[in-house]
């Protein structure tokens, strides 16, 4: 009898996220994650709600005390065992200056599922921290081919899915962060013209902590044909988070966020979506469903998904963004 049919007779469920005994993963409601940071005299200051606030995002203060808090004092307590191995290694090898690199972490998950926001306050509440004062943000959407190259290749209709980045330069860029290497030129997107800015880049220069978010960093790459030896995204990172949620709420926030970006980005004559700002609801409505259905969805299904399983922690969203369940890889 093979491993899964027995499984299966003996009534263990095979979806092991579900599973606490036969997890990889331990489960936290949201209110027993909160209770994380209650022992350490953790509070946002004034000037720390300021600077949240500040950066336009509409995430709640209270979520930001309930999970993110504990998140971020997960995440530096990962980040100072690495500087004490980082030193003890040091002192193994005998060295006598050697180069730290930064602790990176990887942000995965569908388009409009809350990355882009949920690293920007992980880089706030992060940098707070005596171990991490600089923390740099870099999105992979910079890594995409430019849209001449998209079109080129007919996959304008494939944007965010792994055949649209240009891999080898994503990869040389983290080995060159990993190598310790300073000023380290990443490329920039705009969502605006909705392609790459040429010739324009942000510097990373030595941070103590990368977040590196995208809907690709944590695909495997097939191996080359050719044997050449290869590395993997998520081989450069020293902790990941994976942030999911329902399909259809996914689908919600992506819809209302094209809708709402009808109202400001794409007014700007410079918007690649600036014909959908003055056509009628119902038609913008109709184009962001088929963007989602055909393109954002399929991704979702085909290549993010799938990822999941590979995350360090996984934040599950439920309605209103609200995190409604914490899980962690047991170590
Ligand atoms: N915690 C939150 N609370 C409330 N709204 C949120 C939260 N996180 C994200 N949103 C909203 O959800 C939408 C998607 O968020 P965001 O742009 O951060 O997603 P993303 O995963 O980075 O998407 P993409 O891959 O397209 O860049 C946005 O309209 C954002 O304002
Ligand atoms: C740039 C990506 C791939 C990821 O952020 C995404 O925002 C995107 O443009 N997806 C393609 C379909 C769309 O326009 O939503």
């Amino acid at each position: 009898m093979n491993r899964e049919t027995k499984l299966k007779e003996s009534g263990i469920p095979l979806d092991h996220l579900q599973n606490e005994d036969y997890s990889p993963y331990r489960f936290f409601s949201a209110d027993e994650w909160a209770k994380f940071r209650a022992d350490t005299p953790l509070t946002l200051s004034e000037d720390e709600v300021r600077r949240l606030r500040s950066l336009n995002d509409p995430i709640d203060l209270d979520e930001v005390r309930r999970i993110y808090l504990s998140l971020s004092r997960l995440l530096s307590a990962h980040v100072e065992s690495s500087q004490i191995l980082f030193e003890q290694r040091k002192r193994f090898l005998n060295l006598a200056d050697d180069q730290k690199t930064p602790f990176v972490i990887g942000i995965a998950g569908s388009v409009a599922v809350g990355k882009s926001t949920t690293a920007r306050v992980l880089k706030e509440l992060l940098s707070r921290w005596p171990s991490s004062p600089k923390v740099d943000l870099i999105t992979t959407d910079g890594f995409l081919h430019p849209n001449a190259v998209l079109q080129r290749e007919n996959l304008m209709d494939r944007k965010g899915f792994p055949q649209s980045y240009n891999m080898p330069a994503l990869l040389k860029f983290l080995s060159a962060i990993k190598a310790g290497q300073a000023l380290v030129p990443a490329p920039l997107y705009s969502h605006l013209t909705y392609d790459v800015l040429p010739d324009q880049f942000q510097i990373v220069d030595r941070p103590d902590i990368l977040i590196f978010e995208g809907i690709n960093v944590l695909q495997p790459r097939d191996l080359p044909a050719d044997g050449k030896i290869v590395p993997m995204v998520s081989d450069f990172f020293d902790f990941s988070i994976y942030i999911d949620a329902e399909e259809e709420l996914i689908h919600n926030w992506y819809v209302k966020r094209f809708m709402d970006l009808r109202q400001t980005a794409f007014k700007n004559p410079q918007s690649f979506f600036n014909r959908y700002a003055t056509i009628s609801e119902t038609s913008a409505r109709a184009i962001a469903e088929g963007l989602w259905q055909n393109i954002n969805l399929k991704n979702l299904r085909q290549n993010i998904l799938p990822t999941r399983p590979r995350a360090d922690l996984i934040l599950q969203k439920g309605e209103n963004h609200l995190v409604e369940k914490v899980s962690l890889r047991k170590l």
